[in-house]
């Protein structure tokens, strides 16, 4: 199931009490703070004031046409809806069909806005639905128009989902929104359809965007949504637009290569973990990075990073991977994992005198480093930058959400140490762009997610390529700050057996410089919650984390709605969205990114100072690397997380553990949460994903197809 259900997981009833906060006529004049922008221009003045004009009733729940305002034109007595013209507020839902085809057939669109929309057509053709679409609209919007009469748009199901202002005109009879031209505050989700275009039979796509806009002529425009199904098999005929997006090249001066953070003042005290090396022999650990006999470059390269002393995850890991030995470490988030991998593999690599790749059709990696998500993907890569620096190495990043000629490109340059997301990597690899017989080392970073249901397939299949060198013959190298033991016994597949395994602290342990505290907010309360804790933050570095992609982009429209710029990060914005967020969020622009668990893993971003769980996660390892974007480098940090008894109790007993293990206060009534779990006096909430034993306290999780399909 790729496909959210609103209702499901946000819930109408529960986000109605506060509605009235989201309506704009209150603040007529006052357009909402601008999201990062998306989209290519910008256009908010017009109609930021027109639309107030429009809205005149107030509807609460789906129906909108019972509860809000509505007025449709049919005008061949067999259309309903066409020519809709209508003001809602609320959720709206809405079929529009064409009568000269049954009714509904196949069809299911509905239309559900948040907000205010105003939205105005004129349909006088047999086949064309939302032609001559004018519309301001506002909200959470969800659209399908089908056009009857045109066989090739069965099956299609599209949304809009905006928050802003729509403006289209459709010019022929045969397009559906074709020619839409919109200025959008707020992100807009949309499909577009050419009805006489077959490419998109069967099409599911959606943009999101966050921002204001001008769009022209939508026909023909890639849109994000189906690549990674692609690029995953799910799609295998090519179905879907094609991603064209190109990401802007890193600046590669050497003052931004070496761009860094300071370290906070808990730094010393990771010395102060107990490290456990289980496994035969382990190599001593180092005391310092002039232990390694690195060479000269990489030595300078170190310390340009500003690394003066290795971190205990370092100190252990450096020498197992310079013995060649095969590693799986635990290490709590923020502690230098990466370079705990980088700067053994590179100085391995000058040792061994590796050749400068040239330009070739396939090249041959002698590293391949996989992680779970684009954004981490790109981080490794900048971090690899700063190692490589002055030598023959050349790192490559490749991972989906880009243009796949670009990423071959990349890599046909010259390439010694991959750095990619699976699906982008089983791509390359299958047109043949890269050998693999060369692998020496292989890293999976955050390596339980790599290995569970979400990207463990991927993995088998890596390691299974005829030209993969086998696990004697390679390294195979796991880093996560989470490891759940059944990970564990998987990741044995992929290892000698002889491996070292690593523990700094506890195994799944929080980030001991995250203050946290967990409080109680049903559902309907959550909103009001962050705004009141967001106020109090004032404009530091806020990470806020919930459950779905909707939600993720309904909370940050909502947040710019009370005045406090906020941009969203999920899977299903494009790419280069993505990427305007993240940008948005480090450079302060917009101090609060309202992210799903894709960004709960690896991002290193400075100066992040609270994580607020909106939405508590499904599985315990989700939190503890969630609350790990803040306390990074021995900073410390802040987390708040909202526990809503009907959804979190099966998280009582594994969050007790986390606090406790981490020295932080237990609130007295989430043990007896925890109890009354236990005696089964409150049920767990089926929907969430979880098998494991809830009372034993090991809970782990089962990845849904909607967790996995958003990230890479
Ligand atoms: N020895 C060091 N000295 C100073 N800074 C360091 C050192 N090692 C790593 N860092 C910095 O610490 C920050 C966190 O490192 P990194 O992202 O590798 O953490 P991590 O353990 O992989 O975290 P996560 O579990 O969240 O992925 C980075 O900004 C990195 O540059």
């Amino acid at each position: 199931m790729f496909e959210e259900d609103w209702n499901a997981e946000i819930g109408d009833e529960a986000l109605l009490p506060s509605l009235q906060k989201v309506n704009l006529l209150e603040r007529p004049n006052d357009p909402s703070p601008v999201f990062s922008p998306s989209v290519d221009s910008f256009g908010t003045d017009d109609f930021v004031n027109t639309q107030h004009q429009s809205v005149n009733s107030f509807g609460r729940g789906r129906n909108f046409a019972a509860k809000g305002f509505q007025e449709g034109n049919g005008e061949d007595g067999v259309t309903q809806n066409r020519g809709f013209k209508g003001f809602g507020q609320g959720f709206q839902e809405q079929n529009s069909v064409d009568g000269a085809s049954p009714q509904n057939r196949g069809f299911k669109g509905f239309r559900s806005g948040f907000g205010q929309g105003f939205r105005e057509g004129s349909g006088d053709g047999a086949i064309t639905q939302n032609r001559g679409f004018k519309g301001f609209r506002g909200g959470f919007q969800e659209q399908n128009s089908v056009d009857g009469a045109s066989p090739q748009n069965r099956g299609f199901k599209g949304f809009r989902s905006g928050f802003g202002q729509g403006e289209g005109n459709g010019e022929d009879g045969v397009t559906q929104n074709r020619g839409f031209k919109g200025f959008g505050q707020g992100f807009q989700e949309q499909n577009s359809v050419d009805g006489a275009s077959p490419q998109n039979r069967g099409f599911k796509g959606f943009r999101s965007g966050f921002g204001q806009g001008t769009k022209d002529g939508q026909r023909g425009v890639p849109q994000s949504g189906t690549l990674r199904f692609r690029e995953r098999g799910v799609l295998a005929d090519g179905a879907g637009p094609k991603v064209t997006y190109v990401p802007p090249p890193p600046p590669d001066d050497e003052q931004a290569i070496f761009a860094r953070y300071q370290t906070g003042m808990n730094f010393d005290k990771y010395d102060e973990n107990v490290v456990e090396v289980s496994g035969l022999d382990p190599p001593a650990a180092l005391m310092s990075f002039a232990d390694t006999n690195m060479c000269h470059t990489l030595t300078v390269n170190v310390a340009k990073a500003g690394y003066s002393k290795p971190t205990p995850v370092q100190k252990y890991s450096i020498p197992i991977i310079l013995a060649g030995r095969d590693l799986m470490a635990c290490a709590q988030t923020g502690s230098g994992k990466t370079a705990a991998f980088l700067v053994p593999i590179v100085a391995q690599m000058m040792k061994d005198g590796v050749a400068a790749s040239s330009f070739k059709e396939q090249q041959e990696p002698e590293c391949i480093i996989t992680a779970p998500t684009r954004e981490l993907v790109n981080q490794i890569f900048l971090e690899a930058r700063k190692f490589v620096y002055g030598t023959c190495i050349r790192p490559v990043a490749a991972y989906g959400g880009t243009q796949i000629d670009y990423s071959i490109r990349q890599v046909m340059r010259g390439c010694n140490i991959l750095c990619a997301t699976p699906g982008r990597l089983l791509d390359i690899i299958g047109r043949g762009k890269i050998g693999l017989h060369n692998v020496k080392y292989l890293v999976l970073d955050e390596a339980d997610r790599m290995l569970d249901m979400g990207f463990g397939a991927d993995m088998k299949k890596l390691v299974s390529f005829p030209d993969m060198p086998p696990k004697d013959k390679r390294q195979t190298l796991m880093f996560s700050a989470t490891f759940p033991e059944e990970v564990q016994r998987l990741a044995g597949e992929f290892l000698k057996t002889d491996f070292l395994f690593v523990v700094v602290g506890r195994v799944g342990g929080a980030c001991s410089d995250v203050q946290q505290n967990i409080i109680q907010v049903s559902q309907y309360f959550k909103r009001d919650k962050l705004i009141e804790i967001l106020h109090s933050i004032g404009d530091e570095r806020t990470m806020v984390f919930v459950e779905t992609k909707k939600k993720a982009d309904f909370i940050a429209c909502f947040l710019c709605q009370e005045n406090i710029p906020a941009t969203s990060i999920h899977g299903d914005r494009e790419q280069r969205e993505r990427e305007i967020a993240l940008r948005d969020f480090r450079s302060g622009k917009c101090p609060v990114l309202v992210a799903t668990s894709v960004a709960a893993r690896g991002l290193d971003i400075e100066s992040v100072q609270h994580v607020i769980n909106f939405d508590l996660p499904s599985a315990i390892e989700e939190y503890v690397h969630r609350i790990g974007r803040t306390g990074r480098c021995g900073n410390t940090g802040k987390a708040v997380s909202f526990f809503d008894n009907s959804s979190d109790a099966h998280l009582a007993q594994p969050l007790i553990k986390v606090l406790s293990d981490a020295q932080q206060e237990v609130p007295v009534w989430l043990t007896e949460v925890a109890f009354e779990v236990k005696g089964g006096q409150l049920p767990v909430n089926p929907q969430k994903n979880y098998r494991g034993n809830m009372n034993g306290g090991e809970v782990k999780r089962e990845c849904s197809a909607r967790e996995i399909e958003s990230w890479d």
